[in-house]
């Protein structure tokens, strides 16, 4: 199957809630909340997951969504329900038959807390489930860095289409890639770029629109004949990701050049494009379950531009055993031809810490 109906519907899902999550972006107040896991969440996030949410249900009523977020706060909470009811409302694509394949605006509050509580999917290995993150890199988006709305679909367990929407990105894929690109980042010109992939049809960008898509460009990664010339990406937060083994790996590759430090997936594009090559993510926390919305999306881009992805120990990513990645730790992703050296320097650096 060529899924081209389910790309052609996520990348315009993820192009509108760009639209909200850019005007909470570049205003003062972002409704932030934290939560039980005391983790941020902005108005910017639940609009987003609202809108997207809306838009699969009325293109694949049959579809599962598992979403970050839930409307519990927003339910307990009128007049933030209130500032996001307004967000959502006026985020609308400028081309009406791009918003009639999303169904239009949604209806009322009540059917966009509907939508946000529709993402409490359970997961699993049977069926076509969505994998959404409304906003990845909250902390990013808080900051004034990098963050990405990111919209997977699992076939059966294994990620199939994917879709990264980064406001912050440069468009241009040639563009150098450095930790100014992930730090103090904006949405101004010559910014914003949306990525889209479906397992054996190979992975685009194409610059963000405010209306129809824009014509995409293939992309792939960068061929590497000397891996000490590899540039790695990495979290900008030291509690997501080992920043000491992360660069003891570098070191053992014979790496100099710093890391890109940058949140959220906009990694997996950044490398898939060819701008960087290596995604690093060692985990710091021996408890910590990465979430199937940090990855779905990001692992189908990667793949479908030349890349493998595994967790830290070589072992593949298994997205059918609920919302989390519970049987995997940290995530490295590489060009396939050098995938090899890089697990063993990976698996090499966590023995000597066992
Ligand atoms: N201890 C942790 N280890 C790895 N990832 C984490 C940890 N805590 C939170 N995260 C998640 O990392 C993602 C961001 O990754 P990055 O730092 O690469 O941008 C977020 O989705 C965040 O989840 P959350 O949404 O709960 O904050
Ligand atoms: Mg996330
Ligand atoms: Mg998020
Ligand atoms: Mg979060």
């Amino acid at each position: 199957m060529s899924y081209s109906r389910e790309l052609d519907i996520a990348l315009l899902a993820v192009q509108r809630a760009t639209l909200l999550t850019k005007s909470v972006y570049s205003s003062h107040s972002k409704g932030t909340l934290s939560k039980s896991d005391s983790s941020p969440v902005t108005i910017g996030d639940f609009g987003a997951q609202a809108l997207i949410i809306s838009s699969i249900k009325h293109a694949f009523p049959e579809d599962e969504v598992v979403g970050e977020e839930d409307a519990d706060d927003l339910r307990k909470d009128n007049s933030l329900r209130d500032l996001v009811w307004d967000l959502v409302q006026a985020a609308k694509l400028d081309d009406s038959a791009a918003e009639d394949k999303l169904g239009g605006p949604i209806k009322s509050a009540d059917d966009m807390l509907q939508a946000i509580d529709s993402g409490r999917s359970a997961g699993g290995r049977k069926g076509r489930i969505w994998a959404l993150d409304p906003i990845d890199g909250t902390k990013g988006f808080l900051r004034g860095g990098q963050y990405a709305v990111c919209l997977g679909l699992l076939v059966d367990g294994i990620p199939t289409v994917g879709v990264i929407g980064c406001p912050n990105l440069p468009i241009d894929d040639q563009a150098p890639l450095d930790s100014s690109v992930g730090a103090q980042a904006d949405d101004k010109e010559g910014k914003g770029v949306l990525f889209g992939a479906v397992t054996g049809h190979g992975a685009t960008s194409r610059p963000l629109s405010k209306g129809a898509l824009a014509p995409a460009n293939a992309i792939s990664m960068k061929p590497i004949s000397d891996i000490s010339q590899a540039t790695f990406c990495e979290s900008v937060e030291a509690g997501h990701s080992s920043h000491g083994d992360n660069a003891a790996i570098a070191s053992k590759l014979g790496i100099t050049k710093p890391s890109v430090r940058m949140d959220s997936q906009a990694k997996y594009g950044s490398i898939a494009r060819g701008a960087g090559d290596l995604y690093l993510r060692l985990p710091v926390s021996k408890t910590y379950e990465e979430k199937i919305w940090d990855h779905a999306a990001g692992v189908v881009i990667v793949q479908e531009a030349g890349g493998r992805v595994t967790d830290a120990w070589g072992k593949p990513l298994d997205f059918g055993i609920g919302r989390t990645l519970k049987e995997n730790k940290g995530v490295v992703a590489a060009p396939k031809d050098v995938f090899p050296t890089v697990i063993e320097v990976v698996k090499e650096v966590l023995n000597a810490k066992e």
